[in-house]
């Protein structure tokens, strides 16, 4: 898994190997930029061709080099290639102004606008700013700002991991308006402007990815009459972040606006040849569930925990028990019980009462159906040991009854996975249900579910002040704390916390984005998925982990039109596709 870091963590990795003397801050900054530059033409190789030895059709573009001997590729408008560069008040300005002095040393025409002038409190951005100048390049002030005409490449190099404030309104405003302007002269001399973010999309926490506005600043120190609010961040195509991907890269408005990410290593921090190792131990650190490369094939961290659990007998890989409410409410039981079996459990039973054992079994083959008379027939199946994993939780209900069958279950001792129901119906008294979970137990609840259990939490998450410190990963680490087993919170950014710290974060944004298992009925298929895990011996975190990234990877494989049944049905293609 590849591991996340927080800014603070950032700056501890940065702070120690300059320390160490193995590099300087200006040299981190120019490998920054560097990174930054590589990253464009990886992702962008048009953008690196020779410009054609072809005079500028309209006054704008200027003279370019020669071409080489090429010819000319497209006669009908200004040659040079053309980037904006904004660059904020910090040293991540400071990587703005590499990437300009490279893209002009390149050939480039470039445009630099600052919002302000690094200070004293950021010397290696103040002297790449120098190198600028001195490379010939020029720099105007915001309140100058007017297209020059349609650029290539938007750069934006406004602010980083060191935004801690929250922004004035009308500067989110304007991140909305240079693209707009922008895009729309490009449009008109026929080029495409691809926008590129230096670290994160300014505008972002890097710590919480959340958009830190402003909101009583409307017009701050900025040029009065900028319209309405639209995005407030900056929207970008490609992020280049260094060294680790940050948790503002996954987290909340975040993953939405991180289409794309490349993290580029800064030589002289440590590293061998490894993304996924970093080279000064950080505490509290968190991963991402992701895929690992061997050879040529991509599997999953999962896979390892898979491959030697692929052989035996049934009851090697465990008997999960869903519980399931009365008679019509039984759908989501059902839905559990299905990703259960297909995640590979032996045996798979749903446990419900006597009256809709009948519904069941006409709905169910290899699941089977087991009529239990309350919390007595409960205890009295969980006497066989073999049952190893249980889920209490889709259509439960929300009365009386569940809160004995999960204190029942939860005596039991099994792999446990509460959903739903489960969790609502402590809604009253979360503390009578964190006294009986215990560390082999899984919570999945959703923001409205987390809420119930833990609402100081989820208020602190959603106070807007708080947004820049306290993010969706601080308040699951507090809840797994407090609820002293696995808290899986659910979201297009789960995240997954452990009592004792350990954390990752499932991230389905980006190209691993899957708007369509938003669908009734995926959640109870997670939760049917996690209890299978635990059912064959995974532990509590491990099974949420890897019934949480197959979930995702079922969605990706089936694609648009997906419904819940299509997830454990699509599951087997998911694990040939992983070699498994
Ligand atoms: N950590 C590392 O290893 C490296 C970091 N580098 C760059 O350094 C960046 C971090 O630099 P900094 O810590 O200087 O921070 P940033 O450049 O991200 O932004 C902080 C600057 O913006 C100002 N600011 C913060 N909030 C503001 C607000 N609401 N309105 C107006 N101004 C505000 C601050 O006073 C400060 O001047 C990274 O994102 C990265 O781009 C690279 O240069 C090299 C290596
Ligand atoms: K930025």
């Amino acid at each position: 898994m590849t591991e996340l870091v927080t800014a603070a963590q950032m700056r501890a990795i940065e702070q120690a190997a300059i320390e160490s003397g193995e590099v300087t801050g200006l040299e981190l900054m120019e490998r920054a930029g560097q990174g930054v530059v590589e990253a464009i033409f990886e992702e962008w190789p048009e953008l690196d061709m020779e410009v054609p030895d072809v005079p500028a059709a309209s006054g704008e573009g200027g003279a370019a080099p020669a071409a080489q001997g090429r010819p000319p590729r497209d006669i009908s408008g200004p040659k040079k290639h053309r980037a904006v560069v904004l660059c904020g008040p910090g040293n991540n300005g400071g990587d703005g102004f590499v990437v300009a002095r490279l893209l002009k040393a390149r050939g480039w025409e470039v445009s630099v606008w600052e919002l302000a002038a690094p200070g004293e409190g950021a010397p290696d951005a103040v002297a790449c700013r120098v190198a600028w100048l001195e490379a010939g390049g020029t720099i105007s002030t915001w309140d100058e700002i007017e297209p020059l005409g349609a650029p290539d490449l938007l750069v934006d190099a406004v602010f980083g991991t060191g935004l801690t404030r929250p922004i004035p309104v009308a500067l989110a405003n304007m991140f909305r308006l240079f693209r707009d302007d922008w895009e729309g002269a490009a449009r008109r001399e026929r080029r495409k402007m691809r926008r590129v973010s230096v670290d994160i999309p300014s505008g972002l926490s890097a710590d919480s990815g959340e958009i830190l506005i402003d909101w009583e600043d409307e017009r701050g120190e900025f040029p009065e009459g900028w319209p309405g609010f639209m995005d407030w961040y900056f929207d970008t195509d490609l992020t280049v972040t260094f060294h680790n991907a940050k948790l503002g890269h996954f987290l909340g408005a975040g993953g939405e606006s991180t289409r794309k990410l490349k993290v580029k290593l800064l030589r002289g921090l440590g590293f061998t040849d490894s993304p996924r190792e970093l080279p000064v131990s950080v505490e509290g650190h968190v991963r991402l569930i992701e895929p690992v490369f061997h050879g040529h094939r991509a599997r999953s961290d999962v896979w390892f925990s898979f491959v030697n659990k692929h052989h035996g007998h049934k009851f090697n890989h465990g008997h999960a028990l869903v519980m399931s409410g009365p008679p019509g409410q039984g759908g989501a039981a059902r839905l559990a019980a299905r990703g259960a079996l297909r995640i590979g459990a032996g045996l798979v039973t749903v446990g419900c009462p006597m009256r809709a054992v009948t519904e069941h079994a006409v709905q169910l083959t290899a699941i089977m159906v087991k009529g239990l008379d309350g919390t007595h027939g409960l205890g009295e199946i969980l006497e066989d040991k073999r049952i190893t994993g249980l889920c209490l939780g889709p259509g439960l209900g929300l009365g009386p009854a569940t809160a004995d069958l999960v204190r029942i279950a939860l005596e039991a001792k099994r792999g446990t996975v509460l959903d739903a129901d489960a969790l609502s119906r402590f809604q009253r008294k979360p503390d009578v249900l964190f006294d009986m979970l215990h560390d082999n137990c899984v919570l999945t609840p959703h923001g409205g579910e987390f809420a119930r259990l833990f609402p100081d939490l989820a208020e602190r998450l959603d106070a807007q002040e708080n947004t820049a410190t306290y993010s969706k990963v601080d308040a699951t680490r507090e809840a797994a704390k407090r609820a002293g087993c696995v808290v899986l919170f659910k979201g297009a950014d789960t995240v997954i916390a452990a009592p004792d710290g350990r954390c990752s974060i499932n991230a389905a944004v980006g190209d691993r984005a899957v708007p369509w298992l938003a669908t009734a009925g995926a959640g109870d298929v997670l939760a049917g998925m996690i209890t299978g895990l635990l059912a064959r011996g995974f532990d509590a975190m491990s099974a949420a982990e890897t019934g949480a990234w197959l979930h995702v990877e079922a969605a990706r494989s089936f694609g648009p039109g997906l419904i819940a049944e299509d997830l454990p049905e699509e599951l087997p293609k998911v694990f040939r596709a992983l070699g498994l």
